[in-house]
């Protein structure tokens, strides 16, 4: 029987902290940049994304932006400006809504009451402010998705997943809880529920028709390579709730990967050895 206890006892979190801060600070390098955008929302990801690159690169080289809309509740924006005060971090807090209203404006086929085309463009307004910022500064954007959501396709492609780098996209949501508590993020931050705020009384697990807990299970009996059929007796999450959450996982890979390119192979007159191995590839 696999638990919750033996997901987040699964990484050696002083560990994780080192590698993850390595990882940033090597590809801040690599990249030939002067620090990081994060999007600070005040939920647990961005919070702790935003600790572990204010420790990777020093408070000075990052900037969060706070992006509220008409959804964000004020709590958030508190909490987002409390911890990036608590690692030293300078912030700046815009307001999307005159954003989203010219696209309402601007659109034929704006509809309010479609929630997830409207919750998208939210997410992919704040990634342009984002790369702004980034190109503006020559800083690169950190992605602040988590293992559970990148699996479960639970982001708004081009929106939230539209980043240069991804810190804790190895750590389930249980497990980012756990570095969380441990990285001294204020508890209400750490254990704080779960939601993208894209509109008013979004929740993620009532969204997800499954709860973290149960997903972080599933996921982390798969990855070990227990057979689907006996995910449901090892982890005792119901089977129906299993088959839903990999076929989440399966219906949305196609946003863990670049968009396919149409290989020009019988029409192609003249073949050189780079388009043959290319082909191939
Ligand atoms: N097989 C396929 N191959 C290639 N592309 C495919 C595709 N199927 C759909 N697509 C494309 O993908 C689009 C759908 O993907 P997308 O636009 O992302 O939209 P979609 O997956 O429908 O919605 C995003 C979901 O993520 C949630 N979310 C968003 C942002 C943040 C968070 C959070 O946790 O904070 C959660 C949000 O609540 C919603 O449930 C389609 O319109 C189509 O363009
Ligand atoms: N109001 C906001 N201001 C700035 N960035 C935001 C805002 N809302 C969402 N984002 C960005 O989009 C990301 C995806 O949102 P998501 O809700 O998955 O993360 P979170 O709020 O940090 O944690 P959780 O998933 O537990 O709610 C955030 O981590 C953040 O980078
Ligand atoms: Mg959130």
């Amino acid at each position: 029987m696999i638990t919750l206890l033996d997901v987040i006892n699964s990484v050696n979190y002083q560990e994780a902290r080192r590698e993850i801060e390595e990882f940033i600070a090597y590809y801040i390098q690599k990249a030939k940049v002067r620090g990081a955008v994060v999007g600070l929302s005040g939920g647990v990801d961005s919070c702790t994304t935003l600790a572990l690159t204010a420790e990777a690169l020093g408070p000075e080289r990052v900037i969060a932006l706070i992006l509220p809309s008409k959804a964000t509740p004020p709590q958030d924006v508190e909490d987002a400006i409390r911890v990036a005060r608590q690692f030293g971090v300078r912030y700046e807090v815009i307001d999307i809504t005159p954003i989203l209203n010219a696209y309402k404006t601007t659109m034929s086929e704006y509809d309010d009451k479609d929630l997830v085309a409207r919750g998208n463009l939210t997410a992919r307004i704040r990634m342009s402010v984002l790369y702004y910022y980034a190109n503006k500064r020559n800083m690169l954007v950190i992605g602040t998705g988590d293992k559970s959501e990148l699996m479960l396709g639970y982001f708004t492609k081009h929106g939230d997943g539209g980043v240069d780098i991804l810190p804790i996209g190895d750590l389930y949501k249980s497990q980012v809880r756990a570095l969380a508590r441990r990285m001294g993020l204020p508890e209400d931050i750490a254990g704080k529920p779960s939601s993208p705020r894209l509109w008013v009384g979004q929740m993620a697990e009532s969204e997800l028709g499954f709860t973290y807990a149960e997903a972080d299970l599933v996921l982390y009996a798969w990855e070990l390579g227990v057979p689907k059929s006996k995910i449901p007796r090892q982890t005792g999450v119901p089977p129906a709730v299993v088959r839903k959450i990999l076929k989440r996982v399966e219906e949305n890979a196609h946003k863990l990967s670049p968009p396919p390119i149409a290989k020009l192979i019988k029409s192609r007159l003249v073949t050189t050895t780079r388009s043959q191995s290319a082909a191939r590839s």
